[in-house]
């Protein structure tokens, strides 16, 4: 698959490399400011630097939200006759994204998450109710290469994704900074407190992840009547605090994807 990305940066890089070395790419081209132009190794400034007369498979554009247009503004015939546009911003719809490429090729909107980067990733899929089935699947297979993929059937459900899966691992470092700076706090070695921290979190996750697994059974058998357990979940839970922070926490990021959505 003869694969162009537009923006290389962390989510593009991630992505990039991981099907480049899954072997499902055979030629990569990169158009990205911050990298040093190579045309030998398909690397460009500027997409008006890449040859025009070349067909992809793939256009991907992993450029932020506000640039995402531009970014696609100069692609030539030659480059979209054959391809399929996957977008990784958020926010932009798919309409923009259309009328940004002129209609010329098809455009799925795909929501990753950074867990990508170790093949555990989450991305939520999204293509309009035309797009061709056989296209479909090799969109899923390169996403299924770096994680789990998600096909959604309303555009706005990716608002939710973007806020549970998206931006969901920042949520769980967080809780492992706190959990980390609360055992230094209980008088623990900074470096201990954070290998408790993570390998806390890669075990919990490991549970999670079991076939049927069942959130609530898996905390219930954690915590012994009236024991350590308890005594925390009860400060978390206290008047329903928790679960309303998360949600109000998601909502925020809801509310932001839509905004997005609203200004592309
Ligand atoms: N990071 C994440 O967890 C996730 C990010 N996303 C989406 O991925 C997109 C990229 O995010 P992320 O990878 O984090 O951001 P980065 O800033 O790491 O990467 C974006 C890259 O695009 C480059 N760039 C800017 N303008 C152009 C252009 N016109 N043509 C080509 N390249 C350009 C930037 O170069 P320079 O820095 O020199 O401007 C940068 O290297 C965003 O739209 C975001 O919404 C989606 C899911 C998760
Ligand atoms: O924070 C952001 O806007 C992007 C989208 C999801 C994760 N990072």
């Amino acid at each position: 698959m003869n694969v162009l990305f537009i923006g290389y940066g962390r989510m593009g890089g991630a992505l990039g490399n991981a099907w480049l070395q899954a072997g499902l790419v055979n030629h990569l081209s990169i158009v990205d400011p911050g990298l040093t132009a190579d045309a030998e190794q398909g690397r460009y400034i500027r997409l008006e630097d890449v040859p025009q007369h070349r067909a992809f498979d793939l256009i991907v554009l992993a450029v932020k939200p506000a640039y995402a247009t531009a970014a696609l503004a100069g692609l030539t015939d030659h480059q979209c006759q054959q391809a399929t546009v996957v977008s990784v911003a958020a926010g932009v719809t798919e309409r923009t994204l259309s009328n940004a490429v002129g209609q010329r090729c098809p455009v799925v909107r795909a929501m990753p998450n950074t867990p990508v980067l170790v093949g555990a990733g989450c991305t939520g899929l999204y293509a309009t109710e035309h797009f061709d089935a056989s296209r479909q699947a090799v969109i899923s297979r390169l996403f299924e290469a770096v994680g789990a993929a998600y096909w959604v059937s309303e555009e706005q459900q990716l608002d939710a994704v973007t806020a549970i899966s998206g931006s969901g691992p920042a949520y769980y470092h967080l809780f492992s900074e706190a959990l980390a700076e609360a055992g230094i706090k209980l008088g623990l070695d900074p470096e201990l407190a954070r290998s408790l921290a993570a390998q806390t979190a890669f075990g919990a996750a490991t549970l999670q992840h079991q076939p049927h697994a069942n959130f609530t059974d898996l905390r219930v058998a954690v915590t012994s009547p009236n024991g350590t357990t308890a005594a925390a979940i009860d400060v978390f839970e206290t008047q329903g605090q928790l679960r309303a922070l998360v949600e109000a926490a998601t909502g925020a990021a809801h509310r932001r994807s839509v905004e997005l959505s609203n200004e592309s």
